[in-house]
């Protein structure tokens, strides 16, 4: 029996298949590339380029493949080009989702994990945010994933099809031996952003935005290191191996840090003094997001081993180092 893997070329899902590989699992990945690298799914995963909203094509797989479990990371995830394009998000995200569950209806296959997100939650009532607080986005990609979210219940409801959602909070990070890492084109997550500042690939970061209902102004983000969060991943899919019902986990660390503090940390783990200007917000952009992620660590015994940014930054720092134009080297 295989795992199947949507959007494993993607930065997440890359390393979710390394994880996966590593426990013995045969994997299949399906990714159309249209944001994703081929050179970053590992050689020992089969690999079909197929965009999920393909029933057809997505039904071959299934066909070919035997397919116990989905892990599913296909999908668009930027904030600010889902404000400027939400029809984009819908259709990509929202409607992907519901060829995917017919499919996995057709071929009885019913056990999913889901790459949800902290932007199903818009500006938070709590901080820490639990996984019971309102969910009220306040931009179209978070709509679309917690439509997501929903579909999957009502899946659940008519067809028994179980299904775990991860709300994760800012992923950041590589694996260790620095051979995959994050390489998003366009690149707009902070963490790559400011390590080609600090590589001299920009002369500096721009931080949007220091008017932010925070302690310094600056936007508050969550981040979690990449390989813990897929780990989670595998956790998750062991709960569902066993017979659990369908669950939402956050995954993060409990601890905000801001803008600013993120590019001071990032000049204390490449040793670069990087660069920053404040410039504008951003659109869609909520003041603080920090998970509570206690119901990961006792449902799912998650236990992350990265627990300061600046270890995380590290890591991203190593990939950069060895692949200056991330997957551009690799060709
Ligand atoms: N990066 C983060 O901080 C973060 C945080 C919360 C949630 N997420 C979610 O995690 C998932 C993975 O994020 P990522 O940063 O690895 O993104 P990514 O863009 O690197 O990976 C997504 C992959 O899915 C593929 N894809 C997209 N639409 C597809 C389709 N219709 N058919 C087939 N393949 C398709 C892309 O080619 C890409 O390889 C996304 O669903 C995202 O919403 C990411
Ligand atoms: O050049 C930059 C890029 C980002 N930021 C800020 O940095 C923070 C983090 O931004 P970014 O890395 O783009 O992540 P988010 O917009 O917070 O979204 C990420 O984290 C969300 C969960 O919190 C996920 O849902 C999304 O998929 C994922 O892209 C935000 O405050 C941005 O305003 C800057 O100040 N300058």
């Amino acid at each position: 029996m295989s795992v199947l893997v949507l959007g494993g070329a993607g930065y997440i899902g890359s390393h979710m298949v390394r994880r996966l590989l590593d426990q013995g699992q045969d994997v299949v990945v399906v990714d159309n590339l249209v944001k994703g690298h081929r050179a970053a799914v590992a050689p020992e995963a089969k690999f079909y380029q197929v965009d999920i909203r393909d029933k057809k094509a997505l039904s071959e797989v299934f066909e070919k493949e035997n397919i116990d479990a989905v892990v599913h990371f296909a999908a668009f995830s930027i904030v600010p080009e889902s404000v400027a394009e939400p029809l984009m998000y819908f259709d990509n995200n929202t409607a992907g989702m519901v060829t995917l569950l017919e499919v996995m209806k057709d071929f009885n296959v019913k056990k999913i994990v889901f790459s949800s997100t902290a932007a199903t939650y818009g500006n938070p009532v709590n901080i820490p945010i639990k996984e019971t607080d309102p969910q009220n986005p306040i931009n179209p990609y978070g709509e679309s994933k917690l439509m997501m979210e929903k579909m999957m219940a009502w899946a659940d409801s008519a067809y028994d099809i179980k299904w775990v959602a991860l709300r994760y909070f800012n992923v950041a990070g590589a694996i260790d031996d620095g051979s995959i890492g994050e390489d998003h084109g366009p690149e707009t997550h902070l963490v790559p952003i400011i390590l080609q500042a600090a590589a001299g690939q920009r002369d500096y970061i721009e931080m949007f935005g220091d008017d932010y209902n925070t302690p310094d102004g600056f936007n508050v983000r969550d981040y979690v290191h990449v390989v813990d969060l897929a780990d989670a991943h595998i956790l998750a899919l062991d709960y569902l191996a066993k017979g659990n019902k369908s669950a939402q986990f956050n995954l993060g660390s409990a601890t905000g840090f801001s803008v600013k503090e993120m590019v001071e940390a990032a000049r204390e783990a490449t040793g670069v003094n990087i660069e920053a200007k404040v410039g504008p917000r951003r659109p869609g952009d909520p003041d603080i997001l920090v998970a509570d992620s206690t119901q990961a660590r006792e449902v799912l015994g998650w236990q992350p081993k990265f627990d300061n940014v600046k270890d995380i930054i590290k890591t991203a720092w190593n990939w950069k180092e060895k692949h200056p134009n991330g997957y551009d080297d690799r060709k």
